[in-house]
């Protein structure tokens, strides 16, 4: 079942309104890399089915649910340094309560793939007793991180197995599609356990615009395909409609220890404290945590600035082209004469977000059974 919420839905369809259609990435070495991953899911002893911990219903491959939910699988929800912890354990707590294993992982962390081995290891007790060879598939759409959770099993395994074979990593990239052949890494020796890296597959048909947006925003489908700008609006969407912005203001209030003084605006008091901070520390770290601070304030005075209905899509969009505007400056995008485009700060802005620099999030909404 998608979770379907209003937020989610309203906020795609002005995606819709922001320009495109229908969503699909289906290219030719995804349809031959699904049929090579089916014909191998048959001899597979375990699947470790990757997803996004920021989209756990959305990043499932659905064409290949029914294989995968008759074998010995176990959902990694993968990057779970950018979701929200609370609501991920919510997640946890559904996937249990449907009889699936399933763990939140982040595949830079060896203490969490020391557990997910822990979890292998228990799904695999009665056949490592028998079989002298065993498989473990990884599987997931793009950029899950798939190889990164292999790279990382596998600098764990060898320390703990003696493997003596060539070590061989995963290549990791940022882009989705980097996987485009199916490779198999022994971890361990009597009985010999390989695991196979697969290419990401989505789906030939993303079955919404929703799902498609979510995939888009956390890097599953190529930003060509959608358009960053679209993504970006669909972001903004999300944000000021669960008010996101609002929440926001605390928090920098907070961070900053400003003080409040009646009449003194929130802006220009956060904008001088950024000024002095780059003069004190100039190192990168500082940098973006500033520029961070600097969009979040950015879009909290617009939100707060704007005196328009956000129940009304026209002028939720134009609260958006309002940010989008001031995110230029902040960004230090120049403005060109008759250049009316996001492009360049909708690239910006989709980086912090996909690097969980604006928060950790959960895209989709719990299913009502888990309520
Ligand atoms: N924050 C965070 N980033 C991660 C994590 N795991 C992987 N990544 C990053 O996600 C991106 C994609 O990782 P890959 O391992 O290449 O993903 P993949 O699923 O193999 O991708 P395809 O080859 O497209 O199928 C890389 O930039 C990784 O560094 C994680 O747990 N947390």
């Amino acid at each position: 079942m998608r979770g379907l919420t209003r937020a989610g839905k309203r906020a795609s369809e002005m995606a819709l309104n922001a320009g495109g259609g229908a969503i699909n990435w289906f290219p030719g070495h995804m349809a031959a890399a699904s049929r090579a991953i089916r014909d191998r899911l048959k001899l597979a002893d375990l699947v470790i089915e990757v997803r996004d911990s920021r989209i756990p219903l959305s990043s499932a491959n659905e064409d290949l649910q029914p294989v995968l939910s008759a074998k010995k699988r176990i959902l990694a929800l993968n990057k779970k340094d950018l979701a929200n912890p609370n609501i991920m354990n919510m997640w946890l707590d559904h996937f249990q309560s449907c009889k699936q294993d399933c763990i939140s992982i982040n595949a830079h962390s060896s203490n969490s793939i020391n557990q997910l081995l822990g979890l292998v290891e228990l799904k695999l007790r009665e056949a490592i007793l028998k079989e002298p060879t065993l498989l473990v598939m990884v599987v997931g759409v793009p950029n899950v991180g798939k190889s990164a959770l292999i790279n990382a099993i596998h600098r764990i395994a060898i320390s703990r197995f003696p493997v003596n074979d060539k070590i061989k990593r995963a290549t990791v990239g940022p882009l989705p599609g980097v996987t485009q052949d199916i490779a198999g890494y022994k971890i361990s020796s009597q009985p010999s356990i390989y695991v196979l890296d697969t290419p990401g597959v989505l789906v030939p048909s993303i079955p919404d615009m929703e799902t498609g947006l979510k995939l888009a925003l956390t890097g599953a489908v190529k930003d060509s395909v959608v358009g960053e700008e679209r993504i970006a609006k669909y972001l903004l969407s999300l944000l000021n409609i669960r008010k996101t912005p609002l929440h926001w203001e605390r928090l920098l209030h907070r961070r900053e220890g400003f003080d409040e003084e009646p009449g003194n605006r929130f802006v220009k008091g956060s904008r001088d404290s950024l000024r002095r901070r780059n003069r004190l520390n100039n190192s990168d770290a500082v940098y973006v945590q500033d520029l961070v601070m600097e969009v979040q304030r950015t879009l909290c005075s617009t939100t707060m600035e704007f005196t328009g209905n956000l129940d009304e899509d026209n002028e939720l969009e134009s609260l958006i082209d309002a940010q989008l505007v001031a995110l230029r400056k902040v960004f230090r995008i120049p403005h060109k004469p008759l250049d009316d485009s996001h492009g360049p700060v909708s690239k910006k802005l989709l980086t912090l977000f996909r690097s969980g620099k604006l928060g950790p999030f959960i895209l989709d909404d719990l299913p009502e059974i888990a309520m």
